[in-house]
């Protein structure tokens, strides 16, 4: 985008490449080729095959950018912060919590990926930030609207932490963690309830304990079962691309024990405003298995 309006548009631009194709032409023994479009884009990521997954970042972060940028368009539709699980770990709560807060606002959910929009650990990171940015309203107050979105696989995502940095470098990122054993089991017993034919077949033993002669798709859910536990793998990815300040981990059992002490936590950290008395707004009432709550419009 940024070199076809630089050069395309560009009458100077124009000029230095025909007679730089000149020089090279008359001074050299290189015999310069060209090729429709197309062919000339499937030569050159032939060439330079690392150059086909594009690194998204804020059109709005270098100013000779954003002079180029449609008027119509703004990048205050992106998340100050993102939740990026583990799956099982208690997120579906802490979103519940955060949208009690009137200045905390969520994405609109994504009808293809339950809900979740998974944008920077899947393919949809290709289909652009234009595409992204929808989920989001615009702000009514930049500064203290805290746009947000959970996806609680970019946890364990290979590309997400460098994806979401390039994107959202100033972001707050927010994970959750419990025993990984509890979590595994969780994960096993949510995949059964979904009819998974694998999680079906196998008992969660079996699945731990699957060695390397075990079936193809023992292994396979083996892995998707236990590589999200490997707390401090990903927990490095995350911190090679965002320093200490910018990550919150939250302990799931705390979450669950006491969710009022949490979100005090969490309030802290985003630096968000007002300040939601969630001890007068969440009314557990005894159960830790599922989340119950009232909202009192006292609490703020
Ligand atoms: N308030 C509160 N705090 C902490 N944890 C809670 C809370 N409420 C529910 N839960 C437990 O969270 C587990 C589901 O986690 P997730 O919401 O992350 O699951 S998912 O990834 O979205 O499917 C799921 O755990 P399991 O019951 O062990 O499966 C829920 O019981």
């Amino acid at each position: 985008m940024t070199h076809l309006s630089n050069y395309g548009n560009d009458r100077l631009g124009v000029y230095t490449f025909v007679n730089l194709a000149n020089f090279v032409q008359s001074w050299t023994n290189l015999k310069l080729r060209t090729l429709p479009p197309l062919q000339l884009a499937h030569k050159y990521f032939d060439l330079f095959p690392e150059q086909r997954d594009p690194l998204w970042q804020n059109p709005c972060d270098d100013k000779r950018h954003r002079d180029i940028w449609s008027k119509e368009k703004t990048c205050d539709r992106l998340p100050k912060f993102l939740v990026i699980g583990p799956q099982k770990t208690g997120t579906t709560a802490l979103y519940l919590f955060l949208i009690m807060h009137p200045s905390i606002i969520s994405n609109s959910p994504s009808p293809k990926t339950f809900e979740e929009v998974q944008f920077f650990n899947r393919n949809n990171y290709h289909r652009g930030i234009d595409w992204y940015m929808e989920f989001f309203p615009v702000p009514s107050n930049v500064t203290t609207d805290f746009l947000f979105e959970k996806s609680a696989n970019y946890f364990h995502s290979e590309e997400a932490p460098k994806r979401a940095a390039s994107l959202i470098p100033k972001a707050k990122i927010i994970t959750i963690l419990i025993d990984p054993s509890d979590r595994a089991y969780s994960w096993y017993q949510h995949q059964r309830s979904h009819k998974d034919p694998a999680a079906l077949k196998f008992t969660f033993y079996q699945v731990i304990t699957a060695g390397h002669h075990a079936s193809a798709e023992l292994k396979a859910l083996q892995k998707k079962c236990l590589i999200p536990g490997w707390y401090a793998t990903h927990i490095g990815r995350w911190l090679a691309y965002f320093p200490p300040y910018q990550l919150l981990i939250i302990d799931g059992q705390q979450l669950r024990n006491d969710p009022a002490i949490i979100m005090d936590e969490v309030q802290k950290f985003l630096g968000v405003t007002p300040h939601y008395n969630y001890s007068e707004a969440l009314t557990l009432h005894g159960k830790t298995d599922f989340i119950f709550f009232e909202i009192k419009p006292s609490a703020l």
